[in-house]
This record gives C-alpha cells, structure tokens and sequence, in this order.
C-alpha cells in the first residue's frame, strides 16, 4: 500500500519552549500520520505554563531560569511514553526582547540547554529567534492550522485548489510586535521580505516586528510620555479607571531601553499614577507614542517602516486577543461597535470594576489602555480602515492548539512541512472518482436495462 509506504509508523512528540519576555510555557506537540491524505498532523497535546515571569526577568540569575523549567520538564515526561523520550526531538526557542540584553540572554539560554540536558530528550540546541522569525513562524502556524498552504501537485488543473488564500498574522507579545501577510504587490524593502518554498508553492510574504511596541513596553512607555508632560510626580493617567491609583519609582518606569528617561529624573522619586477615565484624551495619549508620517519613500506602516497595504484575512492573536476577548470583542463586531464598547468600558470607574470582575484583578486596569493602543496599532499603524477591519479575526487558538510561533518553528525544523509537494497518493481522488462516477453511470444503464426488460417481457 503506498500509503503507508509514504508514512512513518510511530507517533512522534515535539517540546518547544517559549521564552518570552512577560512569559514562558512549554508547547508538547503530538505528530501523528493522517492516514486519509497520507500526510501527518501535528496537534498541541500541552501548552505547560512555567509560573513565573518571563526569560528576561531571570538575566540577573540565568541558573533559575533552568530551575524554573523543570516542573514543565517534569510534566512533559509523564505525557510522552518512555520509550520514545530518547527520540524525541526538543526545539527550545527563546526571544531576546532587546540587542542590548544579547549576552544575558545568551547566559540565560545555556542554563535552559543545562537544565534541558538532563532530561532524557533529544535536545537541539536553543536559540535566540530575531522578530522576522518569529513573525513568520506565526504565519506558518496560523496557515498550517487551517489547511490553507496547498499540499498536493494533483494532476488535474480542476481539482487543484487554487482559491486557498492564505491568511496573515498579527502577534501582539509583551516586548514586540509583528505583522507578517501576503502582500498583493512585490515586498519592495529587502529588510522586510521573507521567500517560503512549502509543499512546491512559494510564498513571498511581507513581515516586520516593531521592537518596544510589545503590550507591557507600550504601556511603559506610555506611562514615561504622561510623566515627561506633566511637572510634579503626581501623573494623571486618562486610559486608567477613575478611583485607581498606583505607584511607581522613577527607576522601575525607566528601566527598559524603549523608554529614555529625562535627564532631570532622580531615579528614586515615588511617582503616584491617578486615573481619570477619559477615554478621548486616552486615545490622544496613545497616539504621541508613534510616527505615522511615511515619508517619500512610499506606503508604510508607522515610524518610517516600509509596509505595503494589507491584504486578505488576518489572524490576531496573543495579546490582541486577551483584551479583546476580555471586553467581548471577538466576535467579527464592526468598528463601530468596538469603538462604543470600548468607550463605554474606559468610562466606568474602579469601585465598579472591581466588584464586577474580581477574578480579573492582575490586568483590569490596562484593559482600556490596551483597547486604545490595540485599535491605534492596527488602524493608524499598520493601515486597516472601516472596511478591511472585519478581515481581522481575533483568536487564541486554531484547531485545538495555541496560535504563536512556536508551532512554526517546529514544522520548520524539522522539515514537517517539505518545500516540494507531496506526490499524490495513489488511488487518491481523481481514481476514486473517476471510480465513483463509472459505478453510478453503469448502475442507472443497469437500472434502465432492468426496466426496459422488464416491461418487455410484460407487454409479450
Ligand atoms: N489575560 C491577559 N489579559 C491581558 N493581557 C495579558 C493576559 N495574559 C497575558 N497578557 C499580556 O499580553 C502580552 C502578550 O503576552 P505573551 O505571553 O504573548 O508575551 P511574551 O511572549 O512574553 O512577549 P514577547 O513575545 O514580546 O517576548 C504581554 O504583555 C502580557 O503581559
């Protein structure tokens, strides 16, 4: 049977870690053949969440990093039979938020191998990922999982399925952010173009990450404007709710690269943060932290980055979800009603807020905050408008299985996805149907010889 000449015999398992920088979960991938179209299929088994903050926070203690691991480690060998442990490949990935941070980073990667290598896995080495990866290994995840990458070369032009379109990938983390999609014309900026030859189709893809415009850095730095525009240490904050109050010394709000402290900042003053609840200066607020003038140089996103107009379905995942999903958003709505939704949340006060979602506590005050930037992100900054808004579809997961890179990357490695296409398996559908059509005709011929006989032998 050539299919299952075309197919390896076992289960297999993938581990991939994700390092990133407000969090880090181990991904456990199971690969398993799909018998009807001779290909295999990976789906997530686990995504385990390592409890803690993210890889960057360990720079000053690379061994915790390790340590910190090993519950998920633990939890990976109870899921993956023993006897397969050994085989098992494990692609530990991990982002760097910033260069500067580089060889921290790098300190920080080789106490995960550590702690890694002692498990009995098949380890492959751990890496830094840069922006266009990981942007890309979303792509491919999120094309992956819907089965929108073509995979056969059938040899009947009709059966090809040329209408496939593949769908782009917006990925909003804690230090960046990525925009990766097939661009209608060709990617002019070579700094921006990513070339994929997968299942004998080339996909020539637009992608860019903006380092700092990550959730967690967008917030910080929109805290470091409405500090630098206001002169006492006491900030109004017009995305935070009304009744809330918070501080922060100017040495914690300062300490992240994408946001320069004033010369004049003494790093040990005690800043007190009051929310108004206003929803127009909020969106104002957001948007001073981007440049949206292109330029000569032609269409761009924001701060000068060459972009072409998007194109086609876009999957929005990670943090573009968690707000959205958390204010009911999700839902394909038009702008509209996201825009009166948003308003009407960034309006009500803390007391209130509170009491109806104190399950919620550890993020409801950044809700409103990040409701803006979400909508200055991808309206102002990578260019959707009222039309091409209901293109956007904001989800978590696909298929039973975590939208993100790590999927991507794993498929990648380990050549799951082929750059030619897979031959087709014999018998496969045009035999069958030509099979099919063959019985139907001589069954209904068969039919009409019956009743024609039949009558026949009657009427003599
Ligand atoms: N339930 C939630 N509600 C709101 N925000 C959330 C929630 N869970 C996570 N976040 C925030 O969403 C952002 C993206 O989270 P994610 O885990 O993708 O980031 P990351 O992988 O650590 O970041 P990066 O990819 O930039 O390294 C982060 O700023 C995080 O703090």
């Amino acid at each position: 049977n050539v299919k299952d000449v075309l197919l390896p015999p076992s289960t297999k398992y993938g581990l991939v870690f994700d390092a990133g920088s407000t969090h880090t979960s181990l991904y456990i991938y199971r690969w398993r053949a799909d018998k009807e179209n001779g290909t295999g299929i990976v789906s997530q088994v686990e995504a385990c969440s390592v409890s803690g903050p993210g890889i960057s926070s360990y720079a000053d203690d690379p061994a915790g990093a390790g340590a910190s691991l090993k519950p998920c480690l633990d939890r990976a060998m109870k899921i993956v039979p023993a006897e397969q442990q050994r085989e098992n490949p494990t692609y530990p990935g991990a982002l760097a938020g910033r260069e500067e941070n580089s060889s921290k980073a790098e300190q920080v990667l080789a106490e995960v191998s550590k702690a890694i290598g002692e498990y009995p896995v098949d380890f492959r080495g751990a890496r830094i990922l840069t922006g266009s990866e990981e942007g890309s290994f979303g792509w491919i995840t999120v094309n992956y999982l819907l089965e929108t990458l073509v995979k056969f070369s059938f040899a009947e032009k009709w059966e090809h399925p040329q209408d496939t379109e593949v769908l782009g990938a917006l990925d909003l983390g804690g230090a960046s952010t990525q925009i990766t999609f097939q661009p209608g014309v060709p990617v002019e900026d070579r700094n921006t173009s990513v070339f994929f030859r997968l299942y004998g189709t080339n996909y020539s893809l637009y992608s860019h990450s903006y380092l700092c415009y990550g959730q967690s850095q967008a917030l910080k730095m929109l805290l470091a404007v409405l500090h630098q525009a206001s002169s006492s240490p006491q900030i109004k904050h017009p995305c935070y709710p009304q009744g809330y109050q918070e501080n922060i010394s100017v040495a914690e709000l300062y300490d992240s690269p994408c946001v320069r402290a004033p010369s004049s900042a003494s790093p040990g003053l005690v800043l007190t943060v009051t929310g108004t609840g206003d929803p127009a200066a909020c969106g104002t607020a957001v948007r001073r932290l981007f440049n949206f003038s292109c330029g000569a140089q032609g269409p761009c996103g924001f701060n000068g980055v060459y972009q072409p107009p998007v194109r086609g379905q876009f999957f929005a995942f990670a943090g573009f979800y968690y707000t959205f999903n958390f204010l009911n958003l999700t839902r394909q709505q038009s702008l509209s009603e996201v825009n009166t939704t948003v308003f009407s949340f960034c309006r009500r006060n803390w007391t209130e807020l509170v009491q109806s979602f104190p399950k919620d506590l550890k993020y409801l005050h950044t809700y409103c905050s990040v409701a803006f930037y979400i909508l200055t992100l991808l309206l102002d900054g990578f260019k959707f408008n009222e039309h091409t808004w209901s293109n956007i579809h904001f989800s978590r997961q696909a298929a039973n299985t975590d939208i993100g890179w790590t999927l991507g990357f794993m498929l990648n490695l380990t050549n799951m996805i082929p750059a030619e296409a897979l031959q087709q398996v014999k018998g496969h559908q045009p035999g069958l149907w030509a099979g099919a059509i063959s019985f139907l005709v001589l069954t209904i011929v068969a039919g009409l010889v019956a009743v024609f006989l039949h009558c026949f032998w009657k009427t003599k």
